[in-house]
């Protein structure tokens, strides 16, 4: 598909975990096309992608640049406080305000499509924007454009949200088992998997009326993409389609290029001959170290234990967990992050883990501590790695099953709980240690679960056969040249060229 001087806007919402997946498409989407693509967002996130694009132009080929625009955004203005102009850092009760404050985001988005319009002389091919931010619909339309919306979640996780939050089943529900509208009648929720932002929803509460404003927005849109691919979700896409009646392009997974067009995968996972380029965020270790580390262990016996980049356990959790994994006696690497109740920034604390933990598991080489942020797609793709205890988060799941790496889960809010239902029962490639933070989780558990699927012989040898026969689909599903080109790569060249099309056409295509 050749250049053709057409631009296309993309607008994350303001966390990690959307930011990772809206980068890699817009690279994606800028090799496949040539076109100018502008990700907008505020000045702290644009700075990350910055960083994040300068650390990977130092050792991949050069890749051709994205524009980053800094649109104003004042915290101070929507009573939050200094540096949270992304979730990393916010504590609980400020997520709804920060959520809320970004529908601000509204006029200086207008205000640049505009500018577009005016320099390019013709309105952008479309804009892509986060499904929370549902607003960009109509900015798009009032320049004279399409709006795509995009879920950086996968389809089951992405249907079960949507539709949760547009019906709050649970609110008619006689038992804690509950059917959501969309999936089949013998699927059954439990109200334990509902985040209490959702629990506690009644349809006039400040989230429901954010998210149902939003997301009922979201689907106006032209279309819906969708971080899976066919071949991965065939039913859930299925599902996903039917219920929200828009087409939908699943564009996934996305990842950095050289983690799926690597060197091919053995045992459970692809060996650190993958370069996989990360940052803007600083690891709370090099990469070199947890590499070295990763070395001196066996194949396939590592756990890595991570919650994503927002997320985080209470102290007993953490304390009853650390008391699991040493208990356990199987390798690991955990990345800690200040337990909830503590300032998201505090530095590490002792006495957040049993006395005496670090140094003992430090002395018998039976753990690595990282604090804050680890480089957790290098340690995936190391052949070490036996299995991935997540929060479920669905960067993490892609990841980890890129990788052949089997899951145990803990999910602990938005459609992380959904993820791992569709983990444990649709792919058969994760067991639920426990879920959410009212979770009165013992060691003994953590233990039980740690043994069923690391000892040798498991059912984690069950699980790391399922997950490397999905981490084969996802290759396939992304394969750029030759006589089979990937779905999701069909997916990505269909919608630009129904998009080039209409244009041609000269037919308003919103
Ligand atoms: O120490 C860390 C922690 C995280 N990451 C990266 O950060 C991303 C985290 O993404 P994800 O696993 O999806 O978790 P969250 O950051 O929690 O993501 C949010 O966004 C996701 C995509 O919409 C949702 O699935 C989650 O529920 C939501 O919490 C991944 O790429 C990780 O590799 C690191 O590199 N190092």
């Amino acid at each position: 598909m050749g250049s053709d001087s057409q631009h296309i806007v993309m607008l994350p919402f303001m966390a990690h975990g959307h930011l990772i997946p809206f980068l890699a498409l817009a690279r994606q989407i800028r090799r496949r096309t040539g076109f100018t693509v502008t990700i907008a967002n505020t000045p702290f996130n644009i700075q990350h992608l910055r960083s994040t694009m300068n650390s990977s132009s130092s050792s991949s080929p050069p890749e051709p640049s994205i524009c980053l625009v800094e649109l104003p955004f004042s915290v101070s203005d929507h009573g939050l406080p200094a540096n949270t102009e992304n979730s990393e850092n916010l504590p609980l009760d400020l997520i709804g305000k920060f959520f809320a404050a970004s529908t601000s985001l509204r006029n200086p988005v207008h205000g640049l499509l505009s500018d577009i319009v005016a320099k390019e002389g013709k309105p952008p091919l479309c804009v892509i924007s986060d499904i929370f931010f549902g607003w960009a619909d109509e900015v798009a339309k009032s320049v004279g454009t399409v709006n795509l919306s995009f879920s950086t979640g996968g389809a089951y996780g992405s249907l079960a949200y949507i539709s949760l939050w547009l019906n709050l089943p649970q609110r008619k529900a006689d038992s804690d088992e509950f059917h959501v509208p969309g999936f089949p009648d013998s699927y059954r929720f439990h109200i334990t998997q509902l985040h209490q932002f959702l629990r506690n929803a009644d349809g006039t509460d400040s989230w429901s009326k954010f998210m149902q404003t939003q997301i009922s927005l979201s689907l106006q849109s032209f279309g819906f993409l969708c971080n899976t691919t066919e071949e991965i979700e065939p039913l859930a896409l299925e599902l996903l389609r039917k219920y929200i009646k828009l087409p939908v392009w699943s564009i996934g997974p996305l990842l950095p290029p050289d983690v799926l067009n690597g060197s091919s995968l053995s045992g459970s996972g692809s060996g650190s001959s993958i370069t996989i380029q990360r940052a803007g965020k600083k690891p709370g270790i090099s990469t070199e170290r947890c590499l070295e580390w990763l070395d001196l262990q066996s194949p396939v016996s590592v756990l890595y234990i991570s919650f994503g980049s927002q997320n985080c356990i209470t102290l007993s959790q953490m304390i009853e967990m650390a008391i699991g994994l040493e208990e356990s006696t199987k390798p690991f690497i955990w990345v800690i992050r200040p337990p909830v109740g503590f300032d998201r920034k505090a530095e590490f604390k002792a006495q957040w883990l049993p006395e005496g933990f670090e140094e003992r598991i430090n002395s018998r080489k039976q753990g690595l501590l990282v604090r804050n942020w680890a480089p957790q797609l290098e340690i995936l793709s190391h052949k070490s790695i036996g299995a991935f205890l997540s929060h479920c988060g669905w960067n993490s799941v892609l990841e980890s099953l890129s990788q052949g790496v089997p899951i145990i889960g803990w999910p602990l809010a938005a459609e992380q709980a959904y993820n791992s239902k569709m983990l444990v029962e649709e792919m058969g490639v994760s067991v639920e240690l426990t879920r959410g933070l009212q979770s009165t989780i013992t060691w003994k558990e953590v233990k039980e679960v740690v043994d069923l699927v690391m000892e040798p012989k498991g059912k984690g040898d069950h699980m790391r056969k399922k997950a490397l026969e999905i981490s084969m689909l996802m290759r396939k599903s992304v394969k750029e040249e030759g006589e089979e080109i990937g779905s999701s790569v069909k997916a990505l060249d269909d919608l630009v060229n129904i998009l080039l099309s209409k244009r041609q056409e000269n037919k308003p295509i919103a």
